[in-house]
């Protein structure tokens, strides 16, 4: 599985930890940062968000200080289903149920040995399908109609 990773400074360690981690199992490109410097999340969001919604990479991960700047800036990509997790049984649903394509973490919230463990449960758990196909095509239509401006209250 290609994988596209990126974080602020405030996820610059747990990208590190969860590159080490995960390599031996799934490609990764890291889409940066570059240190612990003081960057902008929405950018680093942007990068990954573009380049899993055009199907260059099949999931992206992307971290800050809590995970959900993160995640706000990931889901105004059309196409991207981001979640931010921050425990097993979320990670586990949100691909069963969501079909989350890109899993959101934050490096003040939880410790490298928790996130290790979320992702790779993360990228392991299937989407089910079923009845979770009719509220994703449900969201997709939510997309559509913001986009077309056809939006009724
Ligand atoms: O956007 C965030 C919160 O959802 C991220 O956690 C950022 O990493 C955080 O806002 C950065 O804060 P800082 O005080 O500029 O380090």
């Amino acid at each position: 599985m290609n994988v596209a990773i990126a974080s602020d400074h405030g996820g610059f360690a747990l990208k590190e930890a969860l590159k080490e981690a995960l390599s031996e199992r799934v490609s990764i490109t890291d889409f940066g940062c570059d240190s612990e410097a003081s960057v902008d999340y929405p950018d680093y969001a942007k990068s990954v968000a573009e380049r899993v919604a055009a199907g260059e990479f099949e999931r992206g991960i992307l971290l800050c200080g809590t995970g959900i700047g993160m995640c706000i800036a990931a889901n105004k990509v059309p196409g991207i289903r981001a979640a931010t997790v921050h425990d097993l049984f979320s990670a586990e649903a949100t691909r069963a149920h969501n079909d989350s394509n890109i899993l959101t973490m934050g490096g003040r919230v939880i410790s490298e040995q928790q996130a290790i463990e979320i992702a790779k449960v993360w990228l392991l758990t299937p989407y089910e399908g079923g009845r979770h196909a009719r509220r994703l095509e449900k969201i997709h239509d939510l997309e559509e109609t913001y986009a077309a401006g056809t939006h009724q209250a």
